[in-house]
């Protein structure tokens, strides 16, 4: 039987977006693609994201982050995870280690990502700093500019979304600027040809956004490897990096999207600050038959 039949995990959302967290640290164990399927798959473990927290791999981090997206495919960062496994380091019983500083030092394979504790139940991430060259993101193509790239979808003399930006925020963004309400795309459609569409080599997360003021930003995600979320920390913090970059707002914006609002500022010193809430649904094991053979 797996190592992970019977463990327990943590059920928590971040605006929406719904996170597992699973502490693997002491167990040497990897969780594989299929087995991250199949948790996926239980309704009992549903999630967008199964953040696993491994023993350090580096000096001065508390911890190593990977990141499993529903379809077992990994990711270099999560936002909303982040400040999930934030909450859990620091407060889970179980789990919880003395840190009465309220901060944490996490590492994925993308970079170290630092966590501080604002209030009871909210967190600030610095996610480091954007990558905005084509081949960081990365792109197929050598766009020189990835504030606006050759890319649309729809009628070519009448696309439904064209020239998004490209950010990696240790994942790949594409941002559709739009003048109307994101709601009136069909993103459930659109998503997945947009997130495998060869100009990605690595997939990427698509979003639709809106400017809806100088400081505020309406947002809907089609993640990669997750489809529809009702949040995406990273892609809200691409999204405000983008919308500065092309002089739509400034260095900061709420960013509202369906499961609630995120605060994301692009600091001077090129650091990425994203703020907001977690909330502990509950908890939970992972079902011995999830990791059983199937029979012959
Ligand atoms: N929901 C996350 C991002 C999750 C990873 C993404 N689907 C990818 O594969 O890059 C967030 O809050 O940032």
């Amino acid at each position: 039987m797996s190592a992970l039949a019977h463990r327990r995990f943590l059920k928590m959302h971040g605006a929406g977006n719904a996170i597992l967290v699973l502490d693997l640290r002491g167990t040497g164990h990897r969780v594989a693609a299929g087995e991250a399927r199949a948790i996926a798959g239980d309704p009992h473990s549903r999630f967008d994201q199964l953040m696993v927290v491994h023993d350090p791999a580096s000096p001065g981090t508390d911890a190593f982050l990977r990141i499993y997206n529903t379809d077992g495919s990994e990711s270099g960062a999560c936002g909303n995870g982040t400040r999930c496994v934030a909450y859990a380091m620091l407060d889970d019983p179980a789990m919880a280690r003395p840190a009465e500083s309220g901060r944490l030092t996490l590492e994925t394979r993308s970079g170290l990502v630092e966590v501080k504790r604002v209030a009871d139940r909210s967190f600030t991430v610095d996610m480091g700093q954007p990558r905005l060259a084509w081949d960081e993101i990365p792109l197929r193509d050598p766009f020189p500019d990835t504030r606006r790239i050759e890319l649309q979808i729809g009628p070519i003399d009448d696309p439904i979304l064209h020239s998004p930006a490209a950010v990696s925020m240790g994942n790949p963004h594409a941002i559709f600027f739009v003048d109307r309400d994101p709601d009136g795309f069909d993103l459930a459609r659109i998503g997945p040809m947009l997130e495998n569409h060869p100009i990605f080599p690595e997939r990427a997360n698509i979003s639709v956004a809106q400017v809806t003021g100088r400081e505020a930003i309406k947002l809907r995600v089609w993640e990669r490897g997750a489809g529809l979320t009702l949040a995406c920390g990273t892609a809200a913090c691409a999204t405000v990096v983008a919308a500065s970059r092309l002089r739509m707002i400034g260095r900061g914006a709420t960013v509202s999207l369906p499961g609630g609002d995120l605060a994301i500022e692009w600091r001077a010193d090129d650091h990425v600050l994203m703020t907001g809430p977690v909330f502990l649904e509950g908890e939970g094991t992972l079902a011995p038959e999830l990791f059983e053979p199937a029979p012959p």
